[in-house]
């Protein structure tokens, strides 16, 4: 009988998922952990090697007969990473993440060459962000001079393990939204950001054709063999970890909504329509299903947790007890967790500020509340933007690490006022990766199943884990959020470069 993996690369760790589609059954899945290189300047990067290494060890971990079994894979990878490669497919520096924000600069610079941020956005959608993918290309040509002259192509981190699984180059809508080049609308690459990204070359030859959803590609026999994986075996086209999850959580029709709690925290619908804020109020993305999945991103979501857990030396596993303890709002102690800069809201520059402190809430317990509800209310804030646009949901479908905490899921209901459902399968971008494996083959092989009506078979809700809004919490968040959305007016200027 046979199986289909997902392997998702994300922030922290790669997974790997072994699912098989005819008992409806995870029967393997493995996990090995990342380092981040974070420096003071907001660089945040990771070499591909390192990715390559994880997704090995993960397989490594699988019985030599379950390997054997499976026929198809895709990978799903933390979005708009830079991999730079030469003529030869060498890797020519670290990538630089979707959260390194060093670059923040040079977003300016190209939005300045287009006429500012929202003729970028008339142009392809997007306003061009710390974190996405073209900022980073003018940051090498200074930086890395050498890696800038022998560049010949620009992959993303799912696109770099799908070169490794396959020896070819390619990129598909859903990441490819995610670099700031792609034209949203009409899903081709936008010769205009091309050009304002680097006047000097002609970016378009170093970036790899655009597949449709629905393409297979077919395994390199070397990668087979050291994987342990029949030579025979599929590889779909994969995408960013957002578009994966959102098939992981059934998030492909029209009014679905979907969150993710884990190093960033994201929220996301799908539309059959491209759905563009002509003030950048969250990120027009491309869905890896052939529609499209606008979505707002925090920089700090789990980030924050870990932090404070760690400082108080406590595991986030057990964190549910500190919420437990505290109240909401935790008795007036606001935490902003921009550790790491922020995208949502953006300030690239920003800083964590813990505000409100008295001699009754400064405990570990009011810290980690606070970090957890700062990290919830920045996504809310990126919520209420969509609310504003007139979109509605009905419920959240809830996937990342962040979604393992009863306590977190329960705030999300309450701060949302919506219910939280959370699939059986908690590992969502690297079980959509697989559910994207399955389809694909079937499809390739003439099943005339379509990717909804196969995530419809096969996402399960967990009802042991769903959460329901309390009208009590629901009204006792309201005030609290309001201060996190005071302090939050009061700080931003100053993390904001001053006017030239
Ligand atoms: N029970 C839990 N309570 C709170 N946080 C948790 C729990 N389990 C895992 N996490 C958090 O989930 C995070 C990892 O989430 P994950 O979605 O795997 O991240 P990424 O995809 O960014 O690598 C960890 O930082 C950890 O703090
Ligand atoms: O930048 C974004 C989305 O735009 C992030 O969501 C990254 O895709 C990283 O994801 P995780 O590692 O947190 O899952």
């Amino acid at each position: 009988m046979s199986l289909v993996a997902g392997i998702d690369a994300g922030t922290q760790s790669v997974k790997v998922v072994v699912y098989d589609g005819a008992t409806r059954e995870v029967v393997a899945s493995a996990s090995a952990p990342l380092e981040l290189d974070s420096r003071e300047d907001g660089s945040r990067e990771q070499h591909p090697s390192d990715w390559v290494h994880a997704m090995k060890a993960c397989f490594d971990r699988f019985d030599a007969d379950v390997r054997a079994r499976i026929e198809a894979l895709a990978v799903s990878g933390q979005q708009h990473g830079f991999v730079p490669l030469d003529a030869a497919g060498q890797v020519l520096a670290p990538a630089k993440l979707w959260n390194d924000t060093s670059t923040s600069a040079e977003c300016g610079q190209i939005m300045d060459a287009l006429g500012g941020p929202s003729r970028t956005i008339a142009l392809a959608g997007n306003p061009i962000l710390a974190g996405y993918t073209a900022s980073k290309l003018p940051w090498t040509k200074r930086h890395r001079a050498d890696a800038y002259a022998r560049l010949a192509t620009i992959l993303l981190p799912h696109d770099y393990l799908n070169f490794v699984l396959t020896g070819q180059r390619w990129m598909e809508h859903g990441d490819a939204s995610g670099t700031g080049w792609l034209d949203v609308r009409t899903r081709t690459w936008s010769s205009d950001l091309l050009k304002a990204t680097d006047p000097d070359r002609d970016l378009s030859a170093c970036l790899p054709p655009l597949v449709a959803h629905d393409a297979v590609f077919t395994i390199s026999p070397g990668i087979a063999n050291e994987l342990g994986l029949p030579a025979t075996a599929k590889v779909a086209v994969g995408g960013g970890d957002n578009m994966m999850a959102a098939i992981g959580t059934g998030c492909v029709t029209e009014g679905r909504l979907a969150m993710s709690l884990g190093t960033s925290g994201t929220l996301f619908a799908y539309s059959d329509t491209p759905v563009v804020s002509d003030t950048g109020a969250w990120a027009a993305f491309c869905s890896s299903t052939g529609g499209w999945l606008p979505l707002i991103c925090t920089m700090n979501c789990t980030v924050a947790t870990e932090q404070v857990a760690r400082l108080f030396g406590f595991s986030t596993r057990d964190g549910d007890a500190h919420l437990h303890a505290t109240p909401p709002g935790a008795d007036g102690l606001v935490m902003l967790p921009f550790l790491s800069g922020e995208r949502t809201p953006d300030l690239p520059r920003g800083k964590g500020v813990l505000a409100g402190l008295d001699p009754h809430n400064m405990s570990p317990a009011h810290l980690y509340r606070a970090a957890m509800e700062g990290a919830t209310y920045s996504l809310k804030y990126g919520f209420d933007a969509f609310v504003a646009a007139g979109m509605r949901f009905e419920r959240i479908v809830l996937t990342g690490g962040g979604a393992n905490s009863a306590a977190w899921r329960q705030m999300v209901a309450d701060v949302f006022a919506l219910p939280v459902d959370v699939p059986k399968q908690a590992e969502g971008a690297a079980f959509g990766a697989a559910l994207q494996a399955l389809w694909a083959l079937g499809h390739a092989q003439g099943d005339a199943t379509s990717l909804p009506e196969l995530v419809a078979e096969h996402v399960a809700v967990d009802p042991t884990q769903a959460a329901t809004p309390d009208p009590a919490r629901v009204a006792a968040y309201r005030a609290p959020y309001q201060r996190f959305l005071q302090h939050l007016d009061a700080v931003a200027p100053l993390y904001r470069p001053a006017p030239a």
